[in-house]
């Protein structure tokens, strides 16, 4: 049976995941995969009305950081999981990393708390055998549009109505850019940097290439959104 694989799309607001992720999926479509497309907050019932609280009401940062991980507890347990057991690909449009981003490093929430929430909400969500071994469940592969604040500020301007997060000065931006920096230090084989500060079609390729590396597609023509 083919085996499941976990990719998330992270970066700051405006960075341009949104762009790419459905062309990503796309193209596992047409090498035969399939796929399962999700976004966090969210991806299930539960986890988008937390996802709407999350957005929308004012709340403080530890709230915030509970409700994150409340979400993504229920995401990884009815969604994630059982995707990855049918030997599926999930895309998730952001996973844990943009806890530790907007939490940590953007309100400024402790990172080792957050850790610990991480093996919380992480671990013992796995149908398999992994369970007696404390196993986290993390992405195979992140792909982290790496963009500064002030590009995306500029494209996010004229593009949508912001929401509580997108709302936020440039400062919190560049602390979150900063917070995602440090955790693709921190996990250098997970982490895949994309210059997102390029056209369209210099990042597409980027993308295709990280995933072409691995192995998990083979060698694509003319696939560009
Ligand atoms: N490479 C690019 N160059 C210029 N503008 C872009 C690029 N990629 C996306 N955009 C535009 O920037 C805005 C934010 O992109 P989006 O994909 O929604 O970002 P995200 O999902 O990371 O918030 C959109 O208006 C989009 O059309
Ligand atoms: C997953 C996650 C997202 N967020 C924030 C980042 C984004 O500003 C917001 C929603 O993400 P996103 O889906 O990228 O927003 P949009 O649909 O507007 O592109 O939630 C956190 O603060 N913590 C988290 O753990």
């Amino acid at each position: 049976m083919t085996t499941g694989l976990f990719i998330s799309f992270e970066g700051i607001d405006g960075a341009g995941k949104s762009s790419h992720i459905e062309g990503l999926a796309q193209a596992f479509r047409d090498q035969g995969r399939v796929v399962t497309l999700t976004r966090e907050p969210g991806g299930t019932p539960l986890a988008e009305k937390l996802r709407a609280l999350m957005l929308h009401d004012a709340m403080d940062p530890l709230t915030e950081a509970l409700i994150a991980f409340a979400a993504r507890r229920d995401h990884l347990v009815q969604v994630i999981e059982p995707a990855l057991a049918r030997g599926e690909v999930v895309i998730s449009d952001r996973f844990t990393d943009a806890t530790f981003a907007y939490q940590g490093a953007g309100r400024g929430f402790d990172w080792d708390q957050l850790s610990i929430l991480e093996r919380m909400a992480q671990t013992g969500t796995a149908l398999q055998a992994d369970l007696t071994q404390n196993f986290m469940r993390e992405p195979d592969m992140t792909l982290w549009f790496d963009l500064p604040a002030e590009v995306a500020a500029e494209r996010l301007a004229t593009a949508r109505v912001p929401d509580r997060f997108e709302a936020q000065p440039g400062e919190f931006f560049a602390r979150v850019a900063q917070g995602y920096a440090r955790r693709a230090q921190a996990a250098p084989q997970r982490f895949v940097r994309i210059d997102a500060n390029n056209s369209r079609h210099a990042v597409w390729q980027q993308i295709t290439q990280a995933v072409i590396r691995k192995g998990w597609l083979a060698f694509m023509v003319g696939n560009k959104p």
